[in-house]
């Protein structure tokens, strides 16, 4: 491994394009660029005078000294030069104006790695999230609007209402649209109006008061009713189609040359976003979980051979039923997609319940509805209006297995409990955790919009909140890594078979290593080497 000082200097510079005044009082709410060049994506460079116009897609990547590496996000700049910039209202108000050192670092980035050995490159950072020194709209020129689409998770209402109310008390921006039914709410259905009066209370109601959908993505649509309506600053709230979608928007609106600025908060009940800690409402749906759980074993311990079966969410992710499990600590075997398993012969899941039965009189299975899908006789190959997967219930149909093998072949009657919660646990508001934290998404967002960043989400990575581009949240899943040492903790808390022999470990930790090993090339790849000892600025 190379040591920083064996490492040749790269020259390094990021354009920050929030770091100077040049405000005019009067400019066009749309600043048509001409469309792109084929000119290759650069880093700007204002002291040399040039303006670099990005063209296209193209990762803004730039990397410093000792293995740093910035993933920066898209800026208005990039594609419409000379934008006028506005102080931060934020600094005559007196909430904010108090605070220290409110305006972030201009040098500020997050690590994606925090366990780092000496001689290790710093690796991937993300631009940290917050409000910046000069902004790119004035307050009264922002028509915002918000957007929620997908399945319903805890804590949308509260994204809303926080949007709303930051933009309104933070920039004194007073138009904002809720656009109803998600992505083609924008071309097929009305808006609301949205004040902090009439959002004030709807924090504590499930769901989304603008309502969602699936499908209905029809890109030209969106971008022609955001230009029809003058928006210029798009919230999309929602998951890993959601924001493949809001990337999408974005690139088109690049392409026409608008200034519109689009900013994704990143929500799914599954938790299935990679690089952000978490995503909202998965704390409350681990919390609402227990009751289910509980319930399970409530039932379970009352009857004789009793069995609690509890299906939760979790497409291609287990978090939920992987934390619910060790949080609950009643669970004897936790199933996740990650971790396939099999139910017949030595050390198959009909072994292990017999035995906890004889040992314990009763068990209570967690089970996330994705896992085991491969068991099932035969797949649905159906989709829903976005194009995922759907899923058989795999727990109704283990259940029912479990039963017929305990009575027909080892002569055992079980008393086994169905519970599917999932619904009941999305639907509720989120608790008082996710509350804050929806507030710190919502915010970030609006900063980040204000200061001229687009095409980004938000989130926090390793306990700070960045930008992150949308590449970087949809070009995989979150997955729970059985070979890391929390799914051991599980196991080793449950005391449940791994079901894996070792040669499969091995064979999950070597795709695991690929894996790494091709995204650290594909950032190699991409990287613009920079032109001066600077760090970025923002
Ligand atoms: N690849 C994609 N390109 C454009 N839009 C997409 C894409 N995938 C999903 N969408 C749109 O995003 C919205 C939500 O996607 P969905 O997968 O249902 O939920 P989630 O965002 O929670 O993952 C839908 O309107 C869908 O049409
Ligand atoms: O809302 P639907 O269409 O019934 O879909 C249920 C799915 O939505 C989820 O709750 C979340 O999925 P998304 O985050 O992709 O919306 C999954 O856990 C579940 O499989
Ligand atoms: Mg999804």
């Amino acid at each position: 491994m190379a040591s920083t000082a064996s490492i040749s200097r790269p020259r390094f510079r990021c354009f920050d394009p929030t770091n100077s005044y040049t405000a005019t009082p009067d400019h066009p709410r749309y600043f048509s660029a001409s469309p792109p060049t084929s000119s290759p994506s650069t880093v700007n460079d204002r002291s040399s005078g040039s303006m670099a116009i990005s063209d296209n897609s193209e990762p803004k990547i730039a990397t410093g000294p000792g293995g740093y590496v910035l993933e920066d996000v898209p800026h208005l700049v990039d594609y419409i030069p000379d934008l006028p910039t506005y102080p931060n209202p934020l600094q005559d108000n007196p909430s904010y104006s108090v605070v220290k050192q409110y305006f972030v670092n201009a040098d500020d980035t997050v690590a994606q790695k925090i366990v780092v050995h000496k001689d290790s490159p710093r690796g991937t950072h993300f631009r940290r999230s917050g409000p910046r020194q000069k902004v790119y709209f004035e307050s009264n020129d922002v028509d915002a609007c918000i957007v929620t689409c997908g399945g319903l998770c805890p804590g949308l209402n509260t994204v809303i209402r926080e949007i709303v109310c930051g933009l309104y008390h933070m920039y004194g921006v007073k138009r904002i649209l809720g656009i109803e039914g998600g992505y083609r709410g924008f071309y097929a259905r009305n808006t609301i109006p949205l004040t902090p009066k009439v959002v004030n209370d709807i924090h504590k109601r499930g769901g989304t008061i603008l309502g969602t959908s699936r499908g209905g993505h029809v890109t030209s649509k969106i971008v022609d009713s955001i230009q029809d309506r003058g928006i210029n600053q798009v919230y999309v709230i929602g998951g890993d189609g959601t924001q493949k979608g809001a990337s999408v928007i974005f690139e088109e609106i690049r392409r026409r040359g608008l200034k519109v600025v689009v900013a994704g908060i990143p929500k799914t009940i599954d938790n299935d976003i990679p690089v952000i800690d978490r995503s909202f409402g998965f704390d409350t749906a681990v919390e609402e979980a227990q009751r289910a759980i509980n319930a399970a074993h409530v039932e379970a311990e009352s009857v004789e051979n009793g069995i609690g079966f509890v299906k939760l969410m979790g497409r291609y992710s287990g978090f939920i039923a992987m934390y619910a499990t060790l949080a609950s600590r009643d669970v004897d075997c936790c199933l996740i997609p990650e971790s396939p398993f099999y139910l017949e012969g030595p050390g198959g899941l009909y072994e292990y319940i017999e035995r906890r039965l004889k040992e314990n009189g009763h068990l209570v299975i967690v089970m996330a509805e994705g896992a085991g899908q491969e068991l099932l006789p035969e797949s649905m190959n159906q989709q829903d209006a976005s194009g995922n997967k759907l899923l058989q219930d795999v727990g109704l149909w283990l259940s029912q297995n479990i039963r017929d093998h305990f009575l027909k072949q080892r002569n055992i009657t079980i008393n086994l409990k169905y519970i599917d919660p999932t619904y009941m646990i999305r639907a509720i508001p989120s608790n008082a955790s996710d509350n804050v934290y929806c507030t710190l998404l919502a915010h970030s967002a609006i900063h980040g919009a204000m200061a001229g960043y687009t095409g980004f989400t938000v989130g926090p990575v390793n306990g700070r909140h960045a930008y992150i581009p949308f590449r970087r949240v949809t070009e995989k899943q979150n997955k729970v890594v059985i070979t890391d040492r929390m799914w051991a903790r599980l196991l080793s808390s449950t005391n449940q078979p791994s079901f894996l022999d070792l040669k499969k470990v091995e064979a999950i930790k070597k795709e695991e290593k690929e894996e790494e090993t091709k995204a650290q090339l594909i950032v190699g790849e991409n990287h613009t080497e920079a032109t001066s000892a600077s760090i970025p600025k923002k």
